[in-house]
C-alpha cells in the first residue's frame, strides 16, 4: 500500500507524451504469440501488471518469453506442445487474461486452474463458461462455475452459434480463442459493438475471419502463422492526460502513438461533443490498430448524454469522463453502463462516492450517473478501492482541487500504468 499526498496548486499542464502500450492488444500479442508456432515479436509491450500477469501464464505453460524494456519475444512450440503446469495459473488483477485464458485452455490437451486476487474473485464468469460449456468445455468452480479458483480439463470442442447477451469483448474473445480449436464454423452475434483486438489480431496471425455488423464467424482448425506485433498506444491511458489538458487552465498537452480504433475511440467522441479543444492529427490508418496524435487544450465544456452504442467504446473511460463532467456547464447523464458494477470494483458505487468527498454534485443510477457540473471541487481523502482507474481519477482531480488530495494505495495504477507519474510530471515540469 502507497499512499501519496498530492497538492499541485492548480498547475496549467504543457508538453508532449508518447502513451504506452494497449493492455488489451498486449495481453492479446502474448496469447496469440503462444498459440503460434514459432517466434513472435511484439513492440511496445505495456509492462503493466495485468499484462506481466499473462506473461507469468504462459511461461507456466512452458511458452520462452523474453522481455527487454518494451519489446518482447515468444518463441512458442505451438499450443500442442504446452506443458501441463504444476502449479494454478495466477491471473492477478486482470480479467481479460482471466476470461480469455478460460477460452484458450477449453481446447487444450492440459489440466490447469486459474485463480486471481481477491477482486478477480468477485468478477462473474458464467458469462464466459456459459457458451464455452456449449461448446463442451469442461470448468467447474465456485458457484457453478460463476467465481474463481476455475479447473479446466481441455477438451475437444465443438463449433456453436452464439447470441451474446452482454456487450462484452472478453466474452465474445474467449468463444473466439476456444472456436479456434473447435469442429465447424463458430458464429458470434454481438449485443453491440465492442473492441475488435481478437478479429484483428487473427488476421494479423494469418486467420481467416469474418465479422460483419455485429455478426462474427470462424471456422475452426486454422493455424495461426507467428507476427510481429507493434502494440499501439493506449486510449484508455491516454484518456487520463486528455482530460487533465482539457481541465486544467492555460493547458496544452500533445499525446502521441494513441490507438484510435474506432471501437476504443468513444472518448474522443464525448470530448468533441461537450465542445472540447480537441485535435486528431498524424493518423496512421494502414497500421492494423491505427494510431496518431491528439492535442488538447484547456477546453470550456457542456455537459452531454453518453448512452446506448457508445458505452462500450468507452466503458473504461467513464471515471474520467465523470471527472470530466464536473467541470461542464450543465447536466451530464451517464446510462445504460451497468457493466461498470463488475469491474474491479463497482465503479460507480466508486466514482460517485470519491467525487462527492470532492464537492461534485454527483449521484449514482442503477445502470449509471448523473452528474450536474460547474462546481469547484476541493481537496479530501480518497479511497482507490485498488482499482486503478479509480487511482488515476483521484490523481488527475487533484490537479483542478483547491487543497491536496490524498490516495490510500497508488500501487493499483500499474496494473495498467505502471509510468502513470512520471508521465504527469513530465508535462508539469514543462510548465
Ligand atoms: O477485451 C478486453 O481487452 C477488455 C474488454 C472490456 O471488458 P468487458 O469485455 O468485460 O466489457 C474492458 O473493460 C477491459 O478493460 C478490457
Ligand atoms: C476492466 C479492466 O480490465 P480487466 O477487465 O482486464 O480487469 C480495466 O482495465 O479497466
Amino acid at each position: 500500500m502507497n499512499q501519496m499526498n498530492l497538492d499541485y496548486h492548480k498547475p496549467s499542464l504543457h508538453g508532449e507524451l508518447s502513451i504506452p502500450g494497449d493492455k488489451s492488444v498486449s495481453h492479446r500479442a502474448i496469447m496469440f504469440g503462444s498459440m503460434a508456432k514459432g517466434r513472435t515479436t511484439v513492440s511496445g509491450f505495456l509492462l503493466g501488471n495485468d499484462c506481466l500477469s499473462t506473461i507469468d501464464c504462459f511461461r507456466k505453460l512452458g511458452v520462452k518469453i523474453e522481455v527487454e524494456g518494451t519489446n518482447v519475444v515468444i518463441e512458442s512450440k505451438g499450443m500442442a506442445d504446452w506443458e501441463e503446469p504444476k502449479d494454478i495459473l495466477d491471473t492477478g488483477n486482470s480479467g481479460t487474461t482471466t476470461r480469455l485464458m478460460l477460452g484458450i485452455l477449453a481446447g487444450s490437451k492440459l489440466h490447469t486452474v486459474l485463480n486471481g486476487d481477491a477482486s478477480i474473485g468477485k468478477r462473474p464468469m458464467r458469462r464466459v463458461i456459459d457458451p464455452l460449456r456449449l461448446m463442451g468445455a469442461q470448468i467447474n468452480g465456485r458457484e457453478n462455475g460463476q467465481y474463481t479458483p476455475l479447473a479446466i480439463k481441455g477438451n475437444p470442442l465443438q463449433a456453436i452459434e452464439y447470441t451474446m447477451p452482454v456487450a462484452s469483448a472478453q466474452v465474445k474473445s474467449a468463444i473466439l480463442l476456444a472456436a479456434m480449436h473447435a469442429r465447424g464454423t463458430t458464429t458470434i452475434y454481438e449485443k453491440g459493438l465492442t473492441r475488435d483486438h481478437t478479429e484483428r489480431m487473427l488476421r494479423q496471425f494469418g486467420a481467416e475471419i469474418i465479422a460483419e455488423n455485429g455478426t462474427i464467424s470462424y471456422k475452426g482448425g486454422q493455424d495461426l502463422s507467428p507476427a510481429h506485433v507493434e502494440v499501439p498506444g493506449d486510449i484508455s491511458s491516454a484518456a487520463f492526460f486528455l482530460v487533465a489538458g482539457a481541465l486544467a487552465k492555460n493547458s496544452k498537452v500533445i499525446l502521441h502513438n494513441v490507438g484510435l480504433n474506432p471501437t476504443r475511440a468513444g472518448i474522443i467522441t464525448v470530448l468533441q461533443e461537450m465542445g472540447a479543444d480537441i485535435e486528431v492529427s498524424n493518423v496512421d490508418e494502414h497500421a492494423y490498430e491505427p494510431r496518431g496524435t491528439i492535442t488538447i487544450s484547456t477546453s470550456t465544456l457542456n455537459g452531454i448524454t453518453i448512452s446506448g452504442d457508445l458505452i462500450p467504446l468507452l466503458i473504461d473511460e467513464i471515471p474520467i469522463i465523470a471527472l470530466l463532467a464536473t467541470q461542464a456547464q450543465g447536466k451530464t447523464i451517464i446510462r445504460d453502463a451497468a457493466e461498470l458494477r463488475v469491474k474491479e470494483t463497482d465503479r460507480i458505487a466508486a466514482v460517485v462516492s470519491e467525487l462527492k468527498k470532492l464537492g461534485a454534485d454527483i449521484e449514482a443510477t442503477e445502470d449509471g450517473m448523473i452528474i450536474q457540473g460547474g462546481k469547484p471541487l476541493h481537496g479530501a481523502s480518497l479511497q482507490t478501492y485498488g482499482d486503478h482507474r479509480i487511482g488515476m481519477m483521484g490523481a488527475i482531480a487533484a490537479l483542478i482541487t483547491e487543497g491536496a488530495i490524498q490516495l490510500d494505495d497508488s500501487d493499483c495504477i500499474a496494473v495498467s500504468y505502471p509510468n502513470f507519474f512520471e508521465d504527469l510530471e513530465t508535462i508539469l515540469q514543462s510548465r
